[in-house]
Order: structure tokens, then C-alpha cells, then sequence
């Protein structure tokens, strides 16, 4: 993932580097960038939920942050990371503890809102 022959900075936090022009001539480079960030897998097999998931990631991951503090086990995260079958996972599984940042009243009104 973090590897320098393929990513520009690979330990830097860059979003923007997965923006593509929506140019044409720029087919080539949208194809690679394809290739190198593939969370959904791709092709015939890939997952057909993708753009459902990206509509809910931003929602659960906002709410996630808005609603609770993590908190982890000592100063900070450990980023070690090792091959697991085909992919790439934390070498240290990553535990956190969820603490609540709204009142049970706050808590309440928010789940009555979602349904
Ligand atoms: C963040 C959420 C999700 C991630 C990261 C994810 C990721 C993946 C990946 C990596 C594959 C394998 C693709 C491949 O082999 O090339 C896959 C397949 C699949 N996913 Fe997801 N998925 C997510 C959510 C969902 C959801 C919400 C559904 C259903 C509502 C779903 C349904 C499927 C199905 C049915 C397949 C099998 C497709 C096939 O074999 O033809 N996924 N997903």
C-alpha cells in the first residue's frame, strides 16, 4: 500500500491523489488509477453495492466521529502493517473503545430521527 515505486509521498495523508480529469486523453491515466485503488474489487466480480456503500460510508463515518470519542489502548496507533493472503492488514489488530459524547436524551432523539 505504502509502497514508494508506486505511490508519490505513500506516507502522506493525499485524498486528492485518487482525482481524476474527466477529460478526454486522460482514459489511460483514469485506467491506472483504477488499477491502484481497488476496496471493491473490480471487473465482472466486483462488488456491485459500491456506489451504495460510498453513499453510506460518509453518513456512518460522520456519525461514527459526531457520536462517539475512540479511544485506544496506549499513546498511539500502531501502523505496522503485514500480508495476509492477497492483501495487506494491520500487523497489531487495532481495539477501540467507544465513549459517547451525547447524553442518552441526545441519543434517543438522533435513533427517532433515522427511523
Ligand atoms: C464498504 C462496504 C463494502 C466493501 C468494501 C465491499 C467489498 C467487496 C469486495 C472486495 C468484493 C469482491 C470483489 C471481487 O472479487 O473483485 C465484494 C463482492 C460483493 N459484494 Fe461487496 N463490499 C461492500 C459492501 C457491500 C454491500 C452493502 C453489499 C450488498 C448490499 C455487497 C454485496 C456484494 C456482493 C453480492 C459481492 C459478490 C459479487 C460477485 O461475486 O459477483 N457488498 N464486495
Amino acid at each position: 500500500m505504502r509502497d514508494p515505486d508506486f505511490w508519490e509521498d505513500p506516507l502522506e495523508f493525499k485524498p486528492e491523489r485518487f482525482l481524476t480529469s474527466s477529460r478526454s486523453g486522460q482514459e489511460e491515466e483514469r485506467n491506472e488509477q483504477a488499477m491502484k485503488y481497488l476496496p471493491f474489487g473490480g471487473g465482472r466480480r466486483g462488488c456491485p453495492a459500491s456506489k451504495l456503500s460510498y453513499m453510506a460510508l460518509g453518513t456512518t463515518i460522520g456519525m461514527m466521529v459526531q457520536c462517539f470519542e475512540w479511544r485506544i489502548i496506549g499513546e498511539k496507533v500502531n501502523m505496522d502493517d503485514r500480508y495476509k493472503c492477497f492483501s495487506k492488514t494491520m500487523a497489531h489488530p487495532l481495539t477501540l473503545t467507544p465513549v459517547t459524547r451525547l447524553s442518552n436524551l441526545e441519543l434517543k432523539t438522533l435513533v427517532n430521527l433515522q427511523t
